[in-house]
């Protein structure tokens, strides 16, 4: 990874939801949560050089996603106003994340970007103002921005950090996108889970509460799951669709998938309590 004045190469990690409850509705549609975050050792790689006009460039673009909708732009736009800024951007991006996967791509390359263009054009801005900056743009940003492993409440921005171990997983995703939107506004996803009393401890003895209607509307999902299932305790990641099964030895998390190799596409990762783009940008 190079870092020099004007150039940085930064990782761009994705995140796994450990368990997901939702406890209700507010007013504005958006649901209060409550989920453990961790992070893990896979992700983009995104490029940023410092151009002197304010042209924000990205390349390559994503399949379906004009550049203006692109979250890396959005996050680098909203920084040039929100502090009157004249520099611009060339950014590139190496994707390697599933999209609409529940991995947090899209969330995970704009707290990259806000990150690394805040350094990189001297703002100075704190990690709180980054965060609510990053929530405007979505609900997960924040946790990417703040880079601790995290118990999330409220829609997200409620971050308690929180220590877990640190095993491998192997993550599969099953071939079909699931809109986060789609799953929220859907009349029959259950609402009503009552609140945690304390913190969790074993994510395994709790639910991810999307996950039921997803694999009834979405086979491909909890034949996924029913597969990992085989091996060792798993679940589906946020909305979907991904599916991560856990494993205490990185052996036997690729074993898992050389055998689900033949039917499904997917990867082994870590899970780490520290982002990777914390740690690197902190050796900077
Ligand atoms: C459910 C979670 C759990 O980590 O993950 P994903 O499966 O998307 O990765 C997130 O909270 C998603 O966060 P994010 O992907 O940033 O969602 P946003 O862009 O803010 O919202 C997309 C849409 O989902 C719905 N939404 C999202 C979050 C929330 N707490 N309540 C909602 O009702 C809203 O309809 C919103 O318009
Ligand atoms: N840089 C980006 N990377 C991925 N998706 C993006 C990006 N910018 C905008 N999007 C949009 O956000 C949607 C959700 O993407 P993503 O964050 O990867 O999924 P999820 O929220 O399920 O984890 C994509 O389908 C895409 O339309």
């Amino acid at each position: 990874m190079a870092s020099q004045e004007n150039l940085l190469n930064v990782p761009s990690p994705a995140k796994l939801n450990l368990f997901l409850h939702i406890n209700g509705r507010r007013e504005d549609g958006y649901h209060e949560l409550e989920t453990v975050f961790q992070f893990i050792d896979y992700g983009d790689t995104l490029s940023f050089s410092v151009r002197q006009d304010s042209e924000v460039s990205l390349t390559p673009g994503i399949d379906g996603v004009p550049n203006e909708s692109n979250l890396i732009v959005k996050a680098a736009r909203l920084l040039q106003q929100t502090c009157g800024c004249d520099l611009g951007a060339d950014i590139t991006l190496e994707k390697r994340l599933p999209m609409g996967g529940g991995i947090g791509g899209g969330s995970s390359n704009a707290a990259t970007t806000l990150l690394a263009l805040n350094k990189l054009w001297g703002l100075a801005l704190d990690q709180d103002q980054l965060a609510a900056l990053g929530l405007t743009l979505g609900a997960d940003v924040p946790v990417f921005v703040r880079g601790y492993a995290a118990l999330a409440q409220g829609v997200g921005e409620h971050l308690t950090p929180i220590e877990l171990a640190e095993p491998w997983y192997v993550v599969l995703r099953p071939d079909c996108h699931i809109g986060t939107a789609d799953v929220f506004g859907d009349a029959n996803l259950p609402r009503n889970t009552a609140k945690l009393e304390k913190p969790p401890k074993d994510m395994w003895q709790l639910k991810n509460d999307c996950q039921k209607l997803v694999c009834e509307k979405f086979p491909e999902v909890e034949k996924a799951l029913r597969w990992l299932l085989e091996y060792a305790p798993a679940r589906m990641t946020g909305t979907g669709s991904c599916v991560f099964a856990q494993f205490d030895s990185e052996d036997k998390a690729k074993a898992c998938l050389a055998a689900a190799a033949q039917t499904y596409q997917g990867f082994v990762a870590k899970g780490t309590n520290r982002s990777p783009l914390l740690k690197y940008l902190n050796t900077q």
